[in-house]
């Protein structure tokens, strides 16, 4: 209550209302504090639940205007998979000035400081004359066999109405097939949108990635801002966000509504990819992870169970806890610490079979910190029911609440974009097979933003000094050392069904001859960290090679919606956290590692993430923050994935590269 207001001033209820409640309103920076009206009706609207407002005219009131709030603050607590979020439509009513001119312009006023505000423009020193922020423009994917199939249902009622709030116009787009929306973004009009949002788990993100990454005019198309609202089973970029919001850990609709405020208050920030070539040459663009062994083999064995949602992980992974097999293979990785701090990571490396990682590599200030409170606070917006005398607007095709149906202002400058009478997702339905769902028609404008962003970093060259275990051997390695069996055996892609021995880890280090580059296959940057796969590696470079429960390269906090595996990762901090779990470990250690992980995902709920930060980061999990990797399997049959898509089993590499693409992620305050 103490931040200065930026705007000031009292108004009366919503038409229906009367004339008697009074609201004197206060708006600053970060809510909308609401005083008088009934018993009752006022309190603290937080603007980061607030996703529009618009502007409304009723016909029994002519002289009168009006401004309605949109907002969904978290209602419910102790929800399982989170709390829900109920909308709200504060509504108010301009009526000091005489003519209905005057008081319009008033409650234009505030409705553009309010869209301003949580879009995070900037907000010019004078108010009066704040033009009106550019419409945005979405082009929705949804892929209607995503997770239980809920996709369209939920984007129906929870998304549609509430980007409309938010003065989106958009067009939404059914998947027909897989890779569908690949071929459909190679051929979008780039400038026609000012986003690009998927609606379905990862897999229709990675598709979109990759799609775009297939464009001659790639580097431009990287530029267009990527969304994800989660209607998948795993939903980890989406759990992401929603953690480095600073959110309490959602799942399902909760976590939907979540990524539908933050994408309605969302602005472009860097996101990193990693280039992954598999064994044959090809290519493909990961937001995600890669993932060999435990994860891998879940991730596609649980597939027959979609229909469960993210429970098929939970099964899946407890099937083969029981049936616990091991991998042969050499994981070869760039350390990401400069050569001053290399002998904590030479610690962290050394201590997988001792001592835990990640607590180093933290201290040594690589790694963002996370949020430090699981959610943020809620509102005081009263407790779960309308405030009486404070009417909602109505929902966009709903019936009115109130006696006078609100109007839209004067056509030429409330027209379409605030039409309050239009549902797109209500009105004309959600489009099945290709043609597309309207919203509004789609405005022509400025092109999306071409902002410069580092592409690629810049080789960490020079020999490691690493104090090396007892267990662990150094070896120094040679062309003639490759294990050509690696590298040209022919893998099938059934799963693994033996367990191995377990030896000890050897750790190999590099040849210091400079070989050849990585060139680039196709679009994308050149892979400057890394040699084609089967060249030796370059200096400075780090070989583990033993039997291995799991490798996990991961980019990103979340595995899965519940699943926390890097809470340190950020979007956009250029590193590859390399995770592994080498054979010998218990199923019982194996077991408290993936509760940890599941805690610090929604399982242990508000507190959960900053608690298990210092689990997971524990034995049996190793990690190492790396800028590439090269993984070699010697196990001749296996599963290997990227960003839970199945890739072709064989060695595989891959490299960083910061700030690549673009995600919509809320402005900050
Ligand atoms: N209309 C469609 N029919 C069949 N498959 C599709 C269709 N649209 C997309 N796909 C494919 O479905 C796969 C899974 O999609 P998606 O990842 O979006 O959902 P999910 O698997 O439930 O979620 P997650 O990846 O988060 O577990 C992807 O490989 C995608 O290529």
């Amino acid at each position: 209550m103490n931040e200065e207001p930026l705007l000031e001033g009292d108004f009366g209820g919503p038409p229906g209302a009367g004339g008697t409640p009074r609201f004197h309103l206060r708006l600053t920076r970060t809510e909308l504090q609401i005083q008088g009206g009934p018993p009752g009706a006022g309190g603290v609207l937080r603007l980061a639940d607030v996703v529009g407002c618009h502007t409304l005219r009723a016909p029994s009131l002519p002289a009168a205007a009006f401004f309605a709030v949109y907002a969904y603050p978290p209602r419910c607590r102790g929800v399982s998979g989170g709390p829900r979020r109920r909308r709200r439509a504060p509504t108010f009513r301009v009526d000091a000035a005489p003519h209905y001119e005057g008081n319009r312009a008033t409650a234009e006023r505030w409705a553009r400081a309010i869209r301003y505000l949580v879009r995070g423009l900037p907000l010019p020193p004078q108010t009066e004359i704040l033009p009106e922020p550019r419409r945005r423009r979405l082009l929705l994917l949804l892929n209607p066999f995503g997770g239980r199939g809920q996709a369209l249902s939920w984007c129906q009622s929870h998304v549609l109405p509430m980007i409309t709030e938010a003065d989106i116009s958009f067009n939404l787009i059914q998947t027909e097939r897989a890779n569908h929306a690949r071929e459909l973004v190679t051929g979008i009009s780039l400038d026609e949108w000012d986003g690009i949002v998927t609606v379905s788990g990862d897999g229709l993100l990675y598709e979109v990635v990759n799609g775009l990454m297939d464009r001659p005019d790639w580097a431009a198309a990287l530029r267009m801002p990527l969304g994800i609202l989660p209607c998948g089973s795993g939903n980890a970029l989406a759990a992401a966000i929603n953690f480095h919001a600073g959110l309490a850990p959602a799942l399902g609709l909760s976590l939907l509504q979540n990524c539908a405020v933050l994408l309605c208050r969302g602005t472009p920030s860097p996101l990193d990819l990693v280039s992954v070539t598999t064994a044959s040459g090809a290519r493909v663009f990961s937001f995600l992870s890669v993932a060999w062994g435990l994860v891998a083999d879940v991730d596609i064995e649980s597939e027959r169970l979609r229909r469960l949602g993210p429970a098929r992980f939970a099964l899946g992974a407890a099937a083969r806890l029981l049936a616990l097999h091991t991998y042969r293979g050499r994981l070869s990785y760039l350390p990401a610490v400069p050569r001053s701090a290399t002998a904590d990571v030479a610690a962290d490396v050394t201590a997988d079979v001792a001592v835990p990682l990640p607590r180093a590599i933290s201290d040594l200030g690589l790694c963002a910190g996370i949020p430090s409170g699981p959610g943020t606070p809620e509102g005081d917006w009263g407790d779960g029911e309308d405030a009486p005398g404070l009417g909602d607007a109505p929902r966009s095709g709903d019936a009115p609440g109130f006696g006078d149906p609100p109007e839209l202002g004067d056509p030429p400058e409330f027209g379409d974009p605030q039409n309050m009478g239009e549902n797109p997702g209500k009105k004309e339905g959600a489009a099945v097979g290709d043609a597309p769902v309207r919203g509004d028609a789609p405005v022509r404008g400025d092109a999306p933003g071409r902002g410069d962003v580092a592409v690629g970093t810049p080789p960490i060259s020079g020999t490691t000094a690493i104090p090396l275990a007892p267990q662990i051997h150094e070896v120094t390695q040679r062309p003639e050392d490759t294990p050509k069996h690696a590298l040209t055996s022919t893998y099938d892609l059934t799963p693994n069904l033996g367990d191995i021995q377990d030896p000890p880890f050897h750790r190999v280090a590099s040849d210091p001859a400079s070989p050849p580059k990585n060139a680039s296959p196709r679009g994308g940057p050149v892979d400057d960290l890394l040699v084609p796969l089967g060249h030796p590696l370059p200096p400075g470079w780090v070989t583990l090679e033993g039997d291995f429960v799991l490798v996990l390269a991961i980019y990103q906090s979340h595995l899965g919606a519940e699943l926390v595996a890097a809470p340190r990762a950020r979007p956009d901090d250029g590193l590859i956290h390399l995770c592994y779990v080498r054979a010998g470990v218990s199923r019982g250690a194996l077991l408290r590692a993936l509760l940890a992980m599941a805690r610090g995902g929604g399982g242990g709920g508000e507190g959960g993430d900053a608690a298990a930060a210092d689990v997971v980061a524990g034995p049996p999990v190793s990690r190492v923050p790396a800028r590439a990797f090269r993984l070699e399997p010697l196990t001749p049959r296996g599963v290997l994935t990227v960003d839970g898509e199945r890739v072709e089993y064989g060695p595989l590499q891959g490299q960083i590269h910061r700030g690549l693409a673009r995600l919509l992620t809320p402005a900050a305050p």
